[in-house]
């Protein structure tokens, strides 16, 4: 069962909006969703991907003391009154685990190696390339800098600061660093459960031996499973149901008990077997976000008993730009994280387009040479378009005119977290 539930009118629209544009039912989505999930502690090493639940502060600094940079030499700066120079050495060391206990006399120098505590009596350190010995006498070359290849106690972290911020969703990196800080254990969201449905009489699930030419391989619900997977969420199989509604009524029924989202394919545009649709509009609370975008026009969000359903489209490419444009941050809320805005850069055209006023469009694209290449069909059932692309080029609500060498916004997968 979910720690919370979402109100039923969360997917409201105002009364008398008809096409939605993308931004609005961004907007509405963003203001709207909350985080569903509750708070578990786990180990450092097993909280990658997880959303922290709660600011996590450094137990201990990094470097948690002085320490060289360099395998070298170790001395005190102002004993040194002029430089080229030279200097005794001191019999021991300083080595990462095992430091010099006593303190360097002053124009004395102690071999030092990377990583030692920067001993007392000492707060430069020379490159042991740069410098020649002959019977215990260190000569030092004629530019040195006071301080130069020591790392100062805290100069990465201090105790006490923020080392992993609440909401952050935890990255290898940030494994590291939590680890280095002394941090042993994370509140973290336990993972969100999201359902992956696929309606429609035509699908037969990858692997089915003998499809006649009206079945289709299920290939929807493999890939938002994976994407689900991608985003650190667990993905739950719901399988499939064919066209009717019972059926259908009867795994959402059960769906919105045991995850927390559900995103079904297929049956969203308003066609005779269009059950995902009207049942959703019937007995849910359907808000048929006809959205002014292509792919992905008949994108149905509503409530299910509790449980938001995201109606995608049944062309697998409509489905996948929808994933990743309203599924993906939406998803994030609810797992304990924030909203997500998918970052673009501008980069010339290598393509020639008109494009209609009223809507925003996804193409698939690719950057070669510089320029953003689009898959030559816009046919939201062309797999093939998506295995291609590297990314999709965002063209805005308004007509639009494009030639080779114009600026166009390119978004790549990895800003979706892909
Ligand atoms: N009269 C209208 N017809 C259509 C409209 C419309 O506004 N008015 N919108 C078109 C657009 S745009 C899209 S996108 C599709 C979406 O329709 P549905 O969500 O109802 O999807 P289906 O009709 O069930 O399937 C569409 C297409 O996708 C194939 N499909 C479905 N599920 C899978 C799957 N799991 N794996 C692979 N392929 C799948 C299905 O066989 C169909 O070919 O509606 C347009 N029509
Ligand atoms: O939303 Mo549909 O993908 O344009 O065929």
């Amino acid at each position: 069962m979910t720690s919370d539930r979402l109100p039923d009118d969360c997917f409201a629209l105002p009364p008398g909006v008809d096409w939605t544009p993308v931004d609005v039912a961004l907007r509405g989505l963003r203001d709207r969703l909350e985080c569903v999930v509750s708070v578990e502690r786990r180990p450092v090493d097993q909280a990658l991907g997880c959303r922290a639940a709660a600011d996590h502060h450094a137990r201990r600094a990094n470097p948690p003391t002085a320490n060289s940079a360099v395998d070298g030499y170790g001395f005190a700066f102002d004993s040194v009154r002029a430089f080229p120079a030279t200097l005794p050495l001191i019999q021991g060391r300083s080595a990462a685990g095992s430091p010099l206990s006593e303190a360097v006399p002053a124009g004395h120098a102690v071999r030092i190696l990377t990583g030692a505590p920067i001993p007392a009596g000492v707060d430069t350190v020379v490159l042991q390339e740069d410098v020649s010995i002959e019977g215990g006498t260190l000569s030092l070359p004629g530019s040195i800098k006071c301080g130069a290849n020591t790392r100062k106690a805290g100069e990465d972290v201090c105790v006490g600061q923020v080392a992993l911020g609440a909401s952050r969703q935890i990255t290898a990196a940030d494994i590291a660093l939590t680890t280095a800080l002394g941090i042993d254990g994370l509140d973290v969201y336990r993972p969100l459960r999201v359902g992956i449905l696929s309606t429609g009489d035509e699908l037969v699930p990858a692997g089915y031996l003998a499809p006649d030419n009206a079945e289709i391989y299920d290939a929807n619900r493999p890939m938002l499973l994976s994407l689900a997977r991608r985003w650190s969420h667990e993905a739950v199989d719901l399988g499939h149901v064919r066209d009717d509604r019972g059926a259908l009524r009867r795994c959402l029924d059960e769906a919105a008990r045991s995850v927390d989202v559900i995103l079904t394919t297929g049956g969203a545009s308003a066609g005779d077997e269009d059950h995902v649709s009207s049942l959703l509009r019937e007995e849910g609370t359907l808000n048929h976000w006809r959205i002014a975008i292509k792919p992905g026009r008949p994108l149905a969000l509503a409530m299910w008993k509790g449980a938001p359903v995201f109606g995608l489209p049944g062309n697998p490419v409509a489905a996948f730009v929808c994933a990743l444009l309203f599924a993906r941050p939406s998803l994030e809320v609810m797992a304990g994280g924030v909203w997500l805005e998918p970052q673009s850069f501008d980069i010339p055209a290598a393509f020639e387009k008109r494009k209609k006023v009223g809507r925003q469009e996804y193409l698939r694209a690719r950057v070669r040479n510089g320029r953003a290449e689009v898959f030559p069909s816009e046919g939201s059932g062309r797999i093939s378009g998506l295995s291609w692309a590297e990314g999709l080029v965002k063209l805005d609500d308004g007509a639009r005119s494009i030639a080779p060498g114009d600026p166009v916004s390119f978004i790549p997968f990895g800003s979706f977290g892909l």
